[in-house]
């Protein structure tokens, strides 16, 4: 059962179970509300929970850690720690086990007393969708003697001619991504998780991000990125054949450890606003490929209208030009090289050089990077159109192994090897 599923069972139980069938009826059920639904969160007045969005609950356990095909949330920190100096394997053990039971209860929406007592921050809402998802970097291998169980997909990516990445805030010894529906709730994770590393571990640098609240638009649909373009369309979908073979390392994969794992590649893509929005929307939508209405493709039909990548116009030319981000980026241009593109937008006020510090917290996963994100990389940064629109300033590259099974904590099977 994938974590998506349980959290809409859980979701309904809760409600039926814990709102009680007066407030239920009034509900509005945030997946599937529509113009319906907020009319009937605005005229409720009893008491009662106005959506399911607090009480929905992702499962901690599993086959592989949540935060990677649940459904996209609201809010977002991702945030990379260092071991500190004197800290090895016996520290890192202990954190992750700290770690992982802290997620485990705030998962659940239970208070954490991470240094004495709770926040409080969280107090009234419910787990709100909460995922929190760890991953180790290249350098944790070395800071804990672990170097022989270093698997190769973390051999650092390859340097693309319009990086301009800034090293203070790339890479880490530990990545954790929280995920939410509320930001409180992902606030109150973040700052438990941050009281839990201790003297074990340092933050080395924290992005914050966001999407669609649910419920915002009238029915469920693809979010939209600060471009305004529909984002996230064309996907791998759980129920493609191959999606788990493309996105998580196989139970007989090596190392042994990172069974039911991913790779996670982490990119702070600043977008040059200014000189995006000066662009005439034709001109945008050709840099895509796609609509910005609908997202459909320039070849024709609706968002989810396989691209014509041959269709040529009245003049003769092709409609999605070849310089186009989803011509160049689609599987079928890269030999099949696929991801899971599950991003944050971010925006941190203006930058020192006048314009909007805002873009993508661009996030990916892939059963190995070498035939996920880095033969991607290279063709969009030989010749994307969007790349006159974007640059690449932070990087991060880390290992995600599999949930721990009930009793253990993440990373378990790596440190105790
Ligand atoms: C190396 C991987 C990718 C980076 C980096 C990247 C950055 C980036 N993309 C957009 C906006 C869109 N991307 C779209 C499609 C798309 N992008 C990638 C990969 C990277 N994007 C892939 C694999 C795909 C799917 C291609 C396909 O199969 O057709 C789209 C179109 C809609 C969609 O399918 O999601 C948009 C829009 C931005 C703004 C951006 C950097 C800021
Ligand atoms: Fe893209």
């Amino acid at each position: 059962m994938s974590d998506t599923v349980s959290n809409i069972e859980m979701s309904r139980r809760r409600l039926l179970g814990t709102v009680g069938a007066a407030g239920a009826a009034g509900l509005a059920l945030g997946a599937v509300g529509g113009a319906a639904g907020y009319a009937a969160a605005e005229e409720s007045d009893s008491g009662a929970a106005l959506t399911d969005v607090g009480a929905t609950e992702v499962m901690f356990h599993g086959k592989h850690q949540p935060g990677i095909t649940t459904s996209m949330q609201s809010r977002g920190h991702l945030v990379a720690f260092d071991l500190a100096p004197g800290a090895g394997r016996k520290e890192a053990a202990s954190l992750m086990r700290r770690w992982s039971a802290a997620a485990q209860k705030l998962m659940a929406g239970e208070p954490v007393a991470s240094g004495g007592q709770d926040t409080g921050i969280a107090l009234d809402a419910g787990p709100s969708s909460l995922t929190v998802t760890f991953g180790f970097g290249r350098g944790f291998f070395d800071r804990t003697g672990l170097v022989a169980q270093r698997p190769a997909q973390l051999d650092p990516l390859p340097a693309f001619s319009a990086d301009r990445l800034d090293a203070a805030r790339s890479n880490g010894d530990l990545w954790v991504q929280i995920g939410a529906n509320d930001g409180l709730v992902a606030f109150h994770a973040l700052r438990a998780l941050q009281k839990e590393a201790g003297a074990a571990a340092r933050v080395r640098w924290q992005m914050n991000g966001f999407n669609r609240s649910p419920g915002a638009t009238a029915k469920p649909m693809t979010t939209r990125n600060l471009m305004g373009q529909i984002d996230g369309t064309d996907n791998p979908k759980p129920s493609d054949p191959d999606f788990d073979r493309r996105i998580f390392v196989p139970e007989s994969g090596k190392p042994e450890w990172m069974a039911g794992g991913s790779y996670a590649v982490v990119r702070r893509i600043r977008m040059l606003l200014d000189d995006w929005e000066r662009l005439p929307l034709d001109k945008q939508e050709k840099v895509i490929g796609r609509k910005k209405s609908d997202g459909a493709p320039l070849s024709g039909g609706t968002e989810t209208t396989k691209m014509d990548l041959d269709k040529t116009g009245p003049d003769g030319g092709l409609v999605i030009p070849l310089n186009a981000h989803a011509r160049i980026s689609a599987p079928e241009a890269n030999g099949g090289a696929a991801m899971l593109r599950r991003p944050f937008s971010y925006h941190d006020g203006i930058g020192s050089d006048g314009v909007p510090d805002a873009g993508l917290l661009f996030i990916c996963w892939q059963a190995d990077p070498l035939r996920g994100f880095v033969p991607v990389q290279r063709k969009l940064d030989r010749g994307d159109a969007l790349s006159a629109f974007i640059r690449h300033e932070a990087s991060g590259l880390f290992a995600v192994p599999g949930a721990p099974r009930s009793g253990e904590y993440v990373g378990q099977r790596l440190l105790e090897s």
